[in-house]
């Protein structure tokens, strides 16, 4: 049975590294909880299979692990089957479903990937619920995070939410420990713990944006800074420390807002009373409130100069069917028809 005292004493202590940063950089304790682990079988999860294995005692946790198969490769059943012998190899449970994750995207008019996305979290998170668990987890990490902040900045995403996916994402209860960990000590855990993983043959398919970062861009920018990895670290912890000033400095402004007949109402005396980077923040902040859908900066940008120009009567439109309206008496957020 994997234990912290069956692995080499610097695996143990890079376990131990990962379980610092989830309690004192997130200020989270997994002691005397129930935690998910989301597995796809890959190295990345199987990692993190390890090291929750390794942590159960210490942690005193209840561990269970869920995996979808999203009937996208022939392959991919024998996978699932593969995560359950893994699980039974480490004594804990583990949950498994399978998704039409091609006609889904087909019906829904998504891209694959976002099809898959959206199927697993609702799994995943489906699963974590139903089981009572405290916890969802995920094996993302530091390379995943420079891809994510690199996908960001080719879209558009304004600061500090360009630094990159959160480690702690309090309304899904999903963690994820990895988050500012490179890829090749994942693996070096992997293989000191003697656990076998799959390679995922759509990993390399340059068709997908995600594989064309880490396969052409990201090396480009680890050659020229080898502590890149390190470095975007460093920017998300940055980010962070930002995300936290400008939620207290927003506090007055959140206050003053108002439900209203067509939406909620960012009042014009209040939108006054803030330099642009803060209105830009209060947008954001209430668009992400109003549910799933990313806000561009370009589009935060656009409601700034109508609010500054006052023109009233002019919208701007926001994904999720969101839109903002510019009023006498500030901005209205609302839904595309209302
Ligand atoms: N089929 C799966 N079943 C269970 N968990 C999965 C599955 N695929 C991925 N995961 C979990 O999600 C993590 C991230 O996976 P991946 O990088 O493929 O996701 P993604 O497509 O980048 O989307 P997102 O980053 O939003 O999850 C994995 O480390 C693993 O914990």
């Amino acid at each position: 049975m994997l234990r912290l005292q069956t692995l080499p004493p610097r695996q143990a202590h890079f376990c131990l590294e990962v379980d610092r940063f989830v309690r004192e950089e997130l200020t989270i304790s997994l002691a005397g909880t129930h935690v998910m682990l989301a597995v796809s079988g890959g190295v990345d999860s199987v990692a993190l299979l390890a090291w929750a294995a390794a942590m159960r005692d210490k942690w005193g946790a209840r561990l269970f692990c869920a995996h979808l198969d999203h009937g996208l490769r022939p392959e991919s059943s024998q996978e699932r089957q593969r995560v359950h012998a893994l699980c039974d190899q480490l004594a804990i449970p583990c949950f498994s479903g399978r998704s039409e994750t091609r006609r889904y995207a087909q019906r829904c008019q998504l891209g694959i990937e976002e099809a898959g996305r959206l199927l697993r979290y609702r799994y995943l998170e489906g699963i974590a619920h139903r089981r009572g668990c405290d916890y969802l987890l995920t094996a993302h990490h530091a390379n995943d995070l420079a891809e994510d902040s690199l996908m960001r900045f080719i879209r558009g995403t304004g600061w500090p939410a360009l630094a990159g996916m959160a480690a702690w994402d309090p309304g899904r209860r999903l963690l994820r420990p990895f988050l500012l960990t490179p890829k090749h000590r994942l693996h070096a855990l992997v293989q000191a713990a003697g656990l076998c993983w799959e390679e995922d043959s759509s990993n390399r398919d340059p068709a997908y944006q995600r594989n064309r970062i880490r396969h052409q861009i990201l090396p480009l920018l680890i050659k020229e800074n080898p502590n890149f990895l390190e470095t975007i670290a460093q920017t998300w912890r940055q980010a962070q420390a930002d995300t936290a000033a400008f939620d207290t400095m927003l506090t007055a402004a959140r206050q003053a807002e108002r439900v209203v007949k067509q939406g909620l109402l960012a009042p014009r005396q209040e939108l006054e009373s803030l330099p642009a980077a803060l209105r830009l923040r209060w947008y954001k902040e209430i668009l992400d409130r109003m549910g799933p859908g990313q806000a561009l900066s370009a589009n935060l940008g656009a409601l700034d100069a109508l609010y500054t120009e006052k023109k009233s009567g002019k919208r701007v439109q926001f994904p999720g069917d969101k839109q903002a309206r510019v009023s006498p008496e500030g901005i209205i957020f609302g839904w595309k028809g209302d």
